[in-house]
């Protein structure tokens, strides 16, 4: 598949995501901006003229007062993403929806829509549903236990994968002469009669150019990276440091070849990273020191803190008593792997909640961090130590953003390691991913 390349994937947090409370002040971000096309539509465009491989865009159904600026008030991400696919040519579109609540047809269609408005840009990432109170939004008391909602999700692909190939390429004859619009034997009905789903088919739509929209994955518990390695072709993660995204890195492919008979070169890891680019390293450090006690105070860290634990309340404890690990128990149809290691983690260090609390605001520190040269170096280091295949970057101050596409994104196109220019028109093509042939155009050819 020729040589390898680095990924770049851009997460706009729009008002401020996970952490970010007072992002919003920044003078170039208008106060409304994740629910502002404009401002999508800047950030994508300055994207694409970066070469990214992808715009990625993170979603949550449920909210609480205390929840991050950009997620108490944002746009449907693929509503959001069909008005990006007009606006841009070539970068990826990346839009994550649940398994857990919605119906396939739909959501589906939907997809498949897109990858036709995109041209094959289209990209799905594929989630449980973290918070638990989502549950009550779709009429259900709790949200379902870890096998259903992997069972569900499992499903699900298989089955929107069956839906997507309902017309084989040359289904649509389209003869002016002849009258003829539908060759009907390439029309195939699916008759799906799973453990969670039954759905009839056929899809009313055919396939992009790039066959299918890219499948990616978000969750991190055994049962989410068996999900990830059977039919994630991209995975989003979080990495702390090289040795654990070296072992995660590690796990996944390997249970892609080994458990699913996968090409693991066909799962590209991106984890979500923070970068802040300076003009020296000193200068980036202090722009980050900066930016963690402002948009992160231990108020705002505490209220979020209970969100892994399906947003329980830790108000409620003593903070210098030690960490009340029943808390646990409230995450377990949450981040519920989160939660746990979180749990672990003040349980090793014997930390009471507040110093859990404080460790939280610490661990935000990234190592991307410094000046463009620096950061370029980082990502490299990364990218070769097998640690990662790219990264999903944090787009949250539009000037940083800038400094990255104008100052680190040369850095690695001079080092050869991040293409110059596009040379697929589809996101397969951007991440190196073949396009699958049609399930029944490759039986009739083999037979
Ligand atoms: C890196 C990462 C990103 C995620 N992004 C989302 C998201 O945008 N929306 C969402 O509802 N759930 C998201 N999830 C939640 C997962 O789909 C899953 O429900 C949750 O992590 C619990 O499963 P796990 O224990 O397998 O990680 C994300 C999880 C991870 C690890």
């Amino acid at each position: 598949m020729g040589t390898r390349q680095m990924h770049l994937g851009a997460v706009p947090y729009g008002t401020g995501g996970p952490g970010s409370h007072t992002l919003w002040l920044d003078p170039e971000i208008p106060g409304d901006a994740s629910v502002n096309i404009d401002w999508f539509v800047e950030m994508a465009q300055l994207a694409e003229r970066g070469k990214f491989d992808l715009v990625f865009i993170v979603d949550s159904q449920f909210i609480t007062p205390f929840s991050p600026p950009h997620y108490l008030n944002r746009l449907e991400p693929l509503t959001l993403l069909s008005a990006l696919a007009t606006q841009t040519s070539r970068i990826g579109l990346v839009g994550t929806a649940t398994t857990s609540f919605n119906s396939p047809f739909n959501l589906v269609r939907r997809f498949g829509s897109l990858d036709l408005i995109s041209k094959g840009r289209a990209g799905w990432n594929v989630v449980t549903t973290g918070d638990a109170g989502t549950a009550g939004n779709y009429g259900l008391d709790e949200h379902y236990d870890y096998d259903t909602r992997y069972g569900r999700a499992q499903e699900y692909v298989e089955l929107a994968r069956a839906l997507w190939d309902s017309y084989e390429d040359d289904a649509f004859v389209r003869d002016r002469e002849t009258g003829q619009f539908l060759d009907a034997s390439k029309q195939h009905v699916l008759d799906h009669e799973g453990t969670y789903f039954a759905v009839r088919g056929p899809l009313n739509l055919v396939r992009s150019a790039q066959g299918h929209p890219v499948i990616f994955q978000a969750g991190d518990s055994d049962q989410g990276r068996d999900l990830g390695a059977s039919v994630g072709e991209g995975i989003f993660t979080h990495a702390p440091d090289i040795p654990s995204g070296q072992a995660f890195y590690d796990d996944i492919k390997t249970r892609a070849r080994d458990k699913f008979g996968r090409n693991p070169d066909h799962v590209v890891v991106m984890p979500g990273i923070k970068v802040v680019v300076g003009d020296t390293d000193e200068d980036a450090r202090e722009i980050e020191a900066a930016n963690n006690d402002r948009d992160h105070t231990f108020g705002a860290a505490l209220r979020e803190f209970g969100r892994p634990f399906g947003w329980h309340d830790f108000t409620q404890y003593d903070l210098d008593a030690p960490f009340p690990a029943e808390a646990l128990v409230h995450g377990e149809r949450s981040f519920y792997t989160q939660a746990k290691a979180v749990t672990q983690r003040a349980a090793d260090n014997g930390w009471t909640l507040r110093q859990a609390v404080e460790a939280t605001r610490a661990f935000r520190k990234s190592e991307f961090v410094g000046s463009a040269a620096t950061v370029a170096d980082k990502l490299v280091e990364w990218w070769e130590a097998r640690a990662c295949d790219g990264f999903n970057i944090g787009l949250d101050h539009p000037a940083n953003f800038r400094r990255i596409v104008d100052e680190v994104v040369p850095i690695l196109q001079e080092r050869g390691v991040f293409r110059a220019d596009y040379d697929s028109t589809h996101l397969r093509g951007h991440l190196g991913l073949p396009v699958p042939v049609n399930r029944h155009t490759a039986a009739r050819q083999a037979g």
